[in-house]
């Protein structure tokens, strides 16, 4: 068989395979666009703002990115994100990741920000989604980038720290309606279960918000439990650990709730040791609804196709599963049917002539 001709039935060659992922119209749903900060954008912010990091170089900097569990990374991320301090730093910031995005062919990214980690500091909420939401405006504008913003709350803060961070953020939900659509929930899993943030998310709920948390990356599927029952999520961000609970696996396949799974971040996390040990083939096999994400891509080393190509690689994934997971990340956007059929009609023609 000529290598170079893929159909749905025929195992596609890994050349074949790679270039196919690489032009494929993609979607992009769990993205910390704190976690975009590249160590040299990191160091020119540092300069523009007068701080001294506490590495001496990019590259010292970027050997620190060596994490053995998501705390450690945590830890790193937080301290890098100070220098983050006006208006343009979060644009730039944001225009880079989008940039990046565009030559992965990802057409809309659903973007997750923690104010608290910059309230904290005294930056104010309103620096913080003038900075993200003009670099999404003006990508819209000039590309057709697709955006929206989902913010998150610090789940090792308190509840109450949460409904202080929604209070301050409402009076500019008029101003960014055409982004801000979601709210999430991030940082430190373990410890820090669903039941937490009940009220608070009950009121996002009836603000009319889509909801999302992460749930089973390190934190058992009990987590994903509640964060579905409790929380009403309509996506669980990871939920790889649903795994262990066959009851919950055939929920989540059942009604087709999103998994927003990132490859490279679980392997970066030592969430799985070896990428072949991953299950997000098993998961897609299982009939869930997985997507494939990037989360923090500056640390954990690939943007959207790099995710892709490491999974189909290690898992000796088909064309036709690929396309799945494509399909399902359209699928669960947060966009209205006419904004999914024209992403969806991309992508069909696309895998219809590659
Ligand atoms: N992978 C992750 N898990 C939880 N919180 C995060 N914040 C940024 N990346 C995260
Ligand atoms: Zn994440």
């Amino acid at each position: 068989m000529n290598p170079a001709v893929s159909s749905d039935s025929a195992p596609s060659t890994g050349t074949a395979l790679r270039s196919f992922i690489e032009g494929m119209p993609k979607t992009e749903l769990h993205l910390h666009i704190e976690g975009t900060l590249e160590p040299e954008l990191m160091f020119a912010l540092a300069q523009r703002n007068n701080i001294k990091l506490p590495y001496d170089s990019v590259e010292a900097l970027r050997a620190a990115y060596d994490f053995s569990d998501l705390q450690s990374f945590l830890d790193l991320y937080y301290a890098g994100a100070n220098v983050l301090q006006t208006e343009q730093d979060f644009y730039d910031m944001t225009a880079a990741y989008i940039k990046r995005a565009q030559a992965d062919q990802v057409r809309h990214a659903e973007i997750f920000f923690d104010p608290q980690t910059h309230t904290e500091r005294g930056i104010s909420i309103a620096t913080v989604f003038a900075g993200i939401a003009g670099a999404l405006r003006d990508a819209r504008r000039t590309d057709g980038f697709g955006g929206a913003m989902i913010m998150s709350f610090l789940r090792h803060l308190s509840e109450e720290e949460a409904f202080d961070t929604l209070e301050q953020a409402l009076p500019l939900r008029d101003q960014y309606q055409d982004l801000w659509n979601g709210i999430g929930l991030d940082s430190s899993e373990r410890g820090n279960p669903p039941e937490k943030f009940q009220r608070v998310f009950a009121r996002c709920k009836a603000l009319g918000f889509h909801l999302v948390a992460h749930a089973g990356e390190e934190g058992p599927p009990e987590y994903v439990i509640g964060a579905l029952d409790l929380l009403h999520v309509e996506r669980i961000d990871h939920g790889v650990r649903s795994e262990e609970d066959p009851a919950l696996m055939q929920r989540l396949a059942q009604q087709r709730i999103p998994l927003t799974v990132c490859p490279l971040s679980n392997l970066k996390l030592c969430v799985v040791k070896d990428m072949a040990q991953h299950n997000l083939a098993r998961l897609l096999d299982a009939g869930l609804a997985v997507t494939v994400n990037s989360d923090d891509p500056a640390y954990f080393g690939g943007y959207m196709t790099a995710n892709y190509l490491a999974v189909a690689e290690a898992l000796t994934m088909s064309r036709e599963q690929v396309l799945t997971v494509a399909r399902n990340g359209i699928e669960a956007c947060f966009l209205n049917d006419e904004e999914k059929a024209t992403l969806m009609l991309e992508l069909e023609q696309y895998a219809s002539t590659h």
